[in-house]
């Protein structure tokens, strides 16, 4: 069987040529290194880093915690304690909304990889020139007061919505991380360069979620409160790292 990976599309790839009108060329080596470089690190780092924000709140809000583990049980019915399956996490808004939350409320980037103004264009009264260097702020973005009520709270409900009545009301998440209607928060970019894992991100995150909370109950240490201030890394990370007590449920 014949594999066709990552850097094969790349060497593939016709990318337009700025000294030849017209022209396209092949990428040299060191793009192509930085673009491995670029997707492994986006790959590993940011979920990790959201993984740990994630278990924090959880942690700091163990009523999110308790409101989890009740989703799942509903999920998993009385007798299942196996572990939660990725076909299981299509019927968790409470989970998809928790996780889109901390999204919001602790971007692991707080600005997207700078972008290039591709010609002079003015937006909301301001001249961006050609070739200026643009980056967006991500993080400010979520946390604007005049889109989120009370945006520095940690809130997953605010995600979810209610439709129908009485025993048709149905409970789920809608929300357009692509951006495509209008911007409220942008963790993963909007647009030609969005990043191309965030679906990928978002269920992983919510299957290891799951799992950790279904099987693990997660406190605080005694006499410890779990502090969200940030740290800039090579992401936002914690400050002072997540301590937990983690008792195997039996
Ligand atoms: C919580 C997880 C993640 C977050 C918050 C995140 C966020 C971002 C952001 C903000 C960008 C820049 C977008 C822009 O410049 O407009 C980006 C780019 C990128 N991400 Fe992610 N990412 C995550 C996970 C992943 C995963 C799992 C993969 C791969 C499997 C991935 C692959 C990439 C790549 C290749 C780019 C560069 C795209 C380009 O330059 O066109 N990311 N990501």
């Amino acid at each position: 069987m014949v594999q066709y990976c990552y850097v094969d599309s790349l060497l593939e790839l016709d990318i337009p040529n700025e000294d030849v009108e017209g022209g396209v060329r092949k990428l040299m080596d060191n793009e192509v290194v930085s673009l491995c470089n670029e997707f492994i690190n986006a790959s590993t780092d940011l979920p990790t880093t959201e993984l740990e924000w994630t278990m924090a709140n959880l942690v700091k809000y163990p009523q999110v915690q308790a409101k989890l583990v009740e989703e799942i049980k509903l999920v998993l019915g009385p007798e299942r304690r196996s572990n939660v399956l990725k076909e299981d996490l299509d019927h968790m808004p409470f989970l998809k909304a928790t996780i889109l939350e901390v999204l919001r409320r602790h971007p692991p980037a707080h600005m997207v990889i700078p972008h290039r103004a591709g010609l002079d264009i003015e937006i909301g009264g301001y001249m961006i020139p050609k070739n200026a260097a643009i980056n967006v702020l991500v993080a400010d973005i979520g946390r604007d007061p005049n889109v989120w009520e009370a945006p520095m709270e940690f809130n997953p409900d605010r995600f979810l919505v209610k439709s129908g009545l009485g025993q048709d009301e149905k409970i789920s998440v809608s929300f357009d991380v692509a951006g495509r209607k209008e911007i409220k928060m942008m963790p993963f970019g909007v647009g030609r360069r969005m990043c191309p894992g965030n679906v990928l991100a978002r269920k992983n995150l919510e299957y290891m979620v799951a799992n950790l909370v279904w099987h693990f109950e997660w406190k605080a240490i005694d006499g410890e409160v779990v502090d969200l201030d940030e740290k800039e890394v090579f992401t936002i990370m914690m400050k002072n790292p997540l301590r937990a007590l983690i008792s195997p449920k039996l």
